[in-house]
């Protein structure tokens, strides 16, 4: 995941941006920052097919891959549905996921996102 230095951001990837950072701030272990390996989850590859994490999210944002939020939002649930999916329930990855998920779901609701869209015309 290789992230370049800043270059000229549209609205919509400024927004994203600050939305980025928002649900990072609820990860302060850092289970999500970075792609995870085989070798800290074995089988991971195996099991799951679309493998996503912030610092990939980061990476589509500067490179201007998100066309909407809503599919910023996709990749930010996929990634916390990989972890529910490899993780058992009983696990701290399961939970933190859930919990992020549920934080971070909450962060974009139309009552609080009024001040987003505002940023994108
Ligand atoms: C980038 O992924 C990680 C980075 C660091 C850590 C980590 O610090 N784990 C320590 C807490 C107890 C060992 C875990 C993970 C990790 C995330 C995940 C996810 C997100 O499924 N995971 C699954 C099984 C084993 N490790 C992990």
């Amino acid at each position: 995941c290789v992230l370049r230095q800043r270059q000229e951001r549209t609205p919509l990837q400024r927004a994203l941006e600050h939305v980025l950072k928002k649900f990072e701030m609820r990860d302060p272990q850092q289970f999500f920052a970075w792609p995870v390996t085989d070798n800290i989850a074995p089988g991971y590859s195996a099991i799951i097919s679309h493998p996503m994490d912030f610092c990939t999210m980061r990476q589509k944002v500067e490179e201007n891959q998100y066309g909407s939020l809503q599919d910023f939002i996709s990749d930010f649930k996929l990634m916390c549905t990989n972890a529910m999916q490899y993780n058992h329930a009983d696990t701290i990855y399961y939970k933190a996921s859930k919990k992020l998920l549920h934080a971070g779901l909450k962060l974009i609701q139309p009552d609080k996102v009024g001040w987003l869209l505002g940023l994108v015309p």
